[in-house]
This record gives C-alpha cells, sequence and structure tokens, in this order.
C-alpha cells in the first residue's frame, strides 16, 4: 500500500500494550512506511522524548520513585508528558508532521490507575493538565498474553536488568492487558485492538490497513 503525502494536518498515534508486545517494532515500521508515503514523521516516546522528560524517565524506571506511591509516580509521568506535549508533540503537530509515540496517557490509566489505585478522577484531572487538547487521534492497543510480552522483552533486554515495572509479578501483567483492553472497549472511536501475537510482518500489515482506512482513504479519494 503507498499513498501519495497530502497537505493534511498532522495525526497523532499512540502505541499502547503491556511490555514487549511489539510497541517499539510496530511504531518503527509504520513510521517507515508514512516516510515512504512522502510524511514527515515525528517517532518519540513516553516517559521521555525531551532531554527534561528523559530525566524524568530514568528516575521512575530506576525504581527510586516506587517508594514515594502511584500518586507520585502518577505525577511525576504528568510531568513528564506536559513537557513532552508542550516542547516536542503539539509543535510536530502544528506543522503538519505525524507523531508517533510509544506510549501515552493510557499507560498511566493502565499502570498508575488500575494497577496502582490511582482513583479515575485525579487521574483524569493529571491527563487534562498534561495533555490539553493534544489528545491521540488513533490509539493502538497491542494486545498478547502478559507471559509471552514478558519472555519477548527478556529476550530483548540480553542479560540487562529488568526495569522497575517488568520486575512486577506475573499477575500484576495479567491486569494490565485486562486495563487496556477496557480502555480500548470504553473508547472505541480512539483506540483499536490488534493481535500482537502474530508474525511481525502481519501485524504490520494490520496496523498499516487500520491507518489507511482512518486517515489515508478518504484523502486518496479526494485527490482521484
Ligand atoms: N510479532 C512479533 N513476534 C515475535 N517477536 C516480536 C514481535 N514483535 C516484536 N517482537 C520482538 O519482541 C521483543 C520486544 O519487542 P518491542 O517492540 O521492543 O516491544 P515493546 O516496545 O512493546 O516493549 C523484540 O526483541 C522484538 O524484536
Ligand atoms: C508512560 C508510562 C509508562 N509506564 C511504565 C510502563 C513501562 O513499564 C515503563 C516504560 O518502559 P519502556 O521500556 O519504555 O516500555 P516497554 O517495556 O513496554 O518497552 O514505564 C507507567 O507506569 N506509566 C506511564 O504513564
Amino acid at each position: 500500500m503507498t499513498f501519495q503525502a497530502t497537505p493534511e494536518k498532522g495525526r497523532f498515534i499512540t502505541f499502547e500494550g503491556g511490555e514487549g508486545v511489539g510497541k517499539s517494532t510496530q511504531l518503527a515500521r509504520l513510521a517507515e512506511h508514512l516516510r515512504d508515503c512522502g510524511f514527515e514523521v515525528v517517532m518519540t516516546r513516553e516517559p521521555g522524548g525531551t532531554p527534561k522528560a528523559e530525566k524524568l524517565r530514568a528516575f521512575l524506571l530506576s525504581g527510586r520513585a516506587a517508594p514515594l506511591g502511584p500518586l507520585a509516580e502518577a505525577a511525576l509521568f504528568s510531568a513528564a508528558r506536559a513537557d513532552h506535549v508542550e516542547t516536542l508533540i503539539a509543535p510536530a503537530l502544528k506543522r503538519g508532521a505525524w507523531v508517533l509515540c510509544d506510549r501515552f496517557a493510557d499507560s498511566t490509566r493502565a499502570y498508575q490507575g488500575a494497577r496502582g489505585g490511582v482513583d479515575a478522577k485525579t487521574l483524569a484531572l493529571l491527563e487534562r493538565a498534561a495533555v490539553g487538547d493534544t489528545r491521540p487521534d488513533l490509539t493502538i492497543m497491542l494486545d498478547l498474553p502478559a507471559q509471552e510480552g514478558l519472555t519477548r522483552a527478556a529476550s530483548r533486554r540480553h542479560g540487562e536488568e529488568v526495569d522497575r515495572f517488568e520486575s512486577e509479578a506475573p499477575a500484576f501483567h495479567d491486569e494490565l492487558r485486562q486495563a487496556f483492553l477496557d480502555i480500548a472497549e470504553s473508547e472505541p472511536e480512539r483506540c483499536c485492538v490488534i493481535d500482537a501475537a502474530m508474525t511481525i510482518d502481519d501485524v504490520a500489515r494490520a496496523v498499516q490497513r487500520l491507518v489507511h482506512d482512518r486517515f489515508l482513504a478518504h484523502a486518496a479519494q479526494a485527490a482521484q
């Protein structure tokens, strides 16, 4: 599938799901495809994406924030997100780029909310403060049994230490998977679940098809 770039507004696509489901792999594949179509693509990730947010990432993933509790962690993820949105994501969208982001606010809802017990009202306030109107146009939820994702993540790690959340018990990761599915069910117009147990190529094709149907099909028709 190839398309001609049209001078459309930027699109904001997030990839969500548990550990090792293939988010970064698929984000890179979609970026390559969109660039081949002539679009400017910004690849980024959370926590992180800007120098300040990367500093918070190092602190959060080292586990040093864990003793402060899930509410403090949610506030720190949100602080990183506020800087990321303001200095990288919103300006890129404004100039017409496609922004592909590995994890975003749904990860806070799932990890610090569903799993950490921070209430939904508090998280919604933090989300509004950090994100404002820069909400994803599409969220791709990659779904995989938690144990398979952890096995994939372990093979990618090549002996490096596990981070703050990968080291949680298997039940934590099963509940996370369900939390992402629940978010997708509650916002079907934004979220789409893709079976991440398929081969890398098959998942990449499913992602491309989804993005095409959602954003590019009408542009291609209009150009004819
Ligand atoms: N569909 C797939 N089938 C098998 N292995 C995969 C698949 N997608 C990704 N992987 C591998 O699994 C590991 C984790 O993938 P990655 O994209 O880093 O996941 P995430 O970003 O969700 O943590 C990597 O070694 C990657 O090559
Ligand atoms: C963005 C975000 C991430 N996280 C967690 C999820 C991951 O365990 C970790 C980010 O690590 P990362 O290595 O980027 O994710 P993955 O293991 O999927 O490749 O931070 C939260 O707990 N809350 C958040 O808001």
